[in-house]
């Protein structure tokens, strides 16, 4: 049903129903990733995919994420060492991290004075998938307006959109500022500001239409990362036998190195595989994004009429056991040596959805999954806290529109000893052994 309908519908399908909520916050949908399907959101895709999103520009990025994935790793040595009987929570860790990493690829290089936004952002980010998430009555029946109103909603959504349009208008502010009109084609800002003035573009790019591109990429790229990452330490610590494999690869190709770059992870074919298993079970977009279709059409007998509002429920279809051997076991040997993969043609396997609206930011998603997980395994072993000795890692689900854990991963590192020895005495050589 899903390959009918993706495949053979794709055009048809490729709308996006009205959420009042996120017409409000995306001041009338500006953007691209709730836009119905139309010329608006063409351009907009066309502008992202080939100027933010191209193999060219994500590897260009190469640098910035390896520093981020570095910062993230003396963050857990600096926070181990100051409380070594406390756990880290790493939930908090690596939202952090996914949040500089998406503030860095908007501003160009971060300060360590900027990493106190990392709170604006996440409670904006929190805010507005609850908001748009979230089930609003008046979106089925629109003459049920007067209830959003009573129980506030609306006035929820001007003032998170208050609150993000204040936020991102600095943000562009500041960057003006800092490169002083010298704009250096770099970050997702330089180039949409460049674009901006552009004469060429066959598209007005107001900065109401920029500041709505950047609330899709935090609103796109953050959650769903670190809510992999975490899925994916979890399952490590539950399935230590495959904790080990994934070690053994990760550190016979790191051969003692603390920091593994992204040149070091095109062997890494089991890593590859224990974050495609993770997306399998854990997808952070367990419906992916809602549809609508353009026209009527008949599917396996069934009519649809025009502007029906379409759910893919890709974590029932990643559980599916006529599909999937051992359904529910994370097993990421199925992944090694087979064909399947998450760019969208596999439509058993579609995390990042597929057809016309697939995420356009795989590329940029994976390559800072592998990163960060390669360096998390090879650097720390993990364990549970000594409280939770005796218990198993919580793996309840929470509802809604992303698919985070419902008790936030708590974990303590034993690091291993070279690793001490560089944060103290601060020397490369020394990590070589
Ligand atoms: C593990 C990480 C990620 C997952 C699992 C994920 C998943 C998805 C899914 C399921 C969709 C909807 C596709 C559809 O309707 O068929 C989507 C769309 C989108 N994603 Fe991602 N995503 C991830 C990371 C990112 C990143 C890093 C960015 C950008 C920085 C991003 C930006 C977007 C945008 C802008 C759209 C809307 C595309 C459109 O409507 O044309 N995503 N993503």
């Amino acid at each position: 049903m899903a390959r009918e309908t993706m495949r053979t519908h794709d055009l048809n399908f490729s709308s996006r129903p009205h959420v009042k909520a996120a017409a409000i916050l995306l001041n009338g949908n500006l953007d691209m990733s709730l836009a119905p399907y139309g010329d608006h959101w063409r351009k907009m895709r066309k502008i992202s995919v080939t100027n933010l999103f191209s193999v060219k520009r994500v590897q260009s990025f190469r640098a910035e994420r390896e520093a981020e994935v570095a910062h993230l790793m003396d963050k857990i040595i600096s926070q181990a060492s100051s409380s070594p009987s406390e756990a880290l929570n790493i939930n908090h860790l690596l939202r952090c991290f996914t949040i500089d990493m998406l503030y860095t690829a908007v501003m160009g290089k971060l300060s360590r004075e900027e990493e106190g936004r990392y709170e604006t952002f996440r409670e904006l980010i929190e805010e507005t998938i609850a908001l748009i998430g979230g089930f609003s009555l008046e979106d089925y029946f629109p003459s049920m307006g007067w209830l959003t109103s009573l129980l506030g909603l609306d006035e929820r959504a001007k003032r998170a959109f208050r609150k993000w349009d204040a936020a991102l208008s600095k943000l562009i502010q500041e960057h003006l500022t800092r490169n002083e009109g010298n704009l250096k084609a770099d970050s997702f800002l330089d180039i949409l500001l460049s674009l901006q003035k552009d004469p060429n573009t066959d598209m007005t790019l107001t900065d109401d239409h920029i500041k709505a591109l950047l609330m899709d990429m935090f609103l796109g790229g953050t959650d769903t990362t670190n809510i992999s990452l975490e899925w994916g330490m979890a399952e490590l610590i539950r399935n230590p036998q495959v904790m080990k494999k994934l070690q053994n690869e990760v550190r016979g190709i790191a051969a003692g190195k603390s920091m593994l770059k992204q040149d070091d992870l095109s062997e890494m074919y089991y890593l590859k595989a224990v974050i495609k298993e993770t997306l399998r079970l854990h997808p952070p977009a367990p419906f992916l994004f809602p549809r609508e279709t353009i026209e009527s059409c008949e599917i396996e007998g069934y009519h649809i009429p025009a502007k029906t509002k379409v759910l893919i429920n890709f974590w029932s279809m990643g559980r599916d056991p006529k599909v999937w051997d051992n359904a529910e076991e994370f097993q990421p040997e199925r992944f090694v040596d087979s064909p399947i993969d998450f760019n969208g043609l596999d439509y058993e396997y579609i995390p990042f959805g597929t057809g016309r609206r697939v995420c356009p930011g795989i590329l940029f998603a994976v390559s800072t999954l592998h990163l960060a997980l390669a360096n998390l395994v090879n650097r720390f072993d993990w364990k549970l806290p000594d409280y939770m000795k005796d218990e198993k890692v919580d793996m309840t689900e929470t509802p809604g529109a992303t698919m985070r854990m419902k008790t936030k991963l708590h974990l303590v590192l034993e690091p291993r000893l070279w690793c001490w020895m560089k944060y103290f005495i601060n020397s490369e050589v020394l990590c070589i052994v």
